[in-house]
């Protein structure tokens, strides 16, 4: 599977955002995108999800599910967690993974991996920033998608978690899977790519 964006340009609200914005990603491959503040990044990633269109450019992927668009072949997990408050942990995991579908580790078992267990009966309404963070990042476990869209993904993560964190991502880079991150600190990652959007 490869990813292939080729000069890239995006508008918001009639103002150009980025342009000639490319990079190529194989499978097992992360790619960090860096950038100042209000750059892009996380328009860049709304665009690979589908959710924004780009002014120009091109996105292709290859060699995934012929029958399947990029989007439907990735998890995005954005800046907000995009949780209920009144949802469990454990009914949050199993909304998305019927909604996602390709069912993988089952919601008990990601909690457990992201070390929330304890709190998989709570509304996430009583969840602290970084638990609720670790809860959207247990989405990526719970359906199978090969691509990973991830906005700030260790923002609000303490060291250990962010060290879990990483850990996932290589075991998912390890089995073929692609990654790109916006990101404004290290991902932690033994091997990632870099792109800097902006000036
Ligand atoms: N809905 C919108 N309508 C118009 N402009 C928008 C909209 N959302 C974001 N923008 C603008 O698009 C630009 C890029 O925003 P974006 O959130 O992608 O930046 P970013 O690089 O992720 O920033 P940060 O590092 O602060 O998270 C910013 O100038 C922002 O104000």
């Amino acid at each position: 599977m490869r990813l292939v964006v080729e000069n890239l340009a995006c508008e918001r609200s009639g103002r150009p955002i980025f342009s000639g914005v490319g990079f190529a990603l194989d499978e097992g491959q992360a790619l960090a995108v860096t950038g100042r503040n209000g750059a892009g990044k996380s328009t860049l990633l709304q665009i690979l999800a589908g959710l924004l269109e780009p002014a120009s450019g091109t996105i292709l992927l290859d060699g995934g599910h012929d029958e399947r668009t990029l989007p439907e072949q990735a998890h995005y997990v954005g800046h907000r967690d995009a949780l209920k408050p009144a949802l469990t942990p454990l009914e949050a995991l199993a909304f998305w993974q019927a909604m996602l579908g390709e069912p993988a580790m089952a919601p008990d078992d990601a909690l457990d991996r992201l070390d929330l267990g304890h709190a998989a009966d709570l509304p996430c309404a009583y969840l602290s920033a970084g638990q609720r963070r670790r809860l959207a990042l247990a989405r990526l476990l719970v359906s199978d998608r090969p691509v990973w869209l991830l906005d700030e993904p260790t923002s609000a993560l303490d060291a250990g978690s962010q060290t879990l964190f990483a850990e996932l991502v290589e075991s998912h880079l390890g089995r073929g899977g692609l990654v790109v991150a916006a990101t404004h600190a290290p991902l932690g990652l033994h091997e990632a790519a870099t792109i800097r959007i902006g000036a």
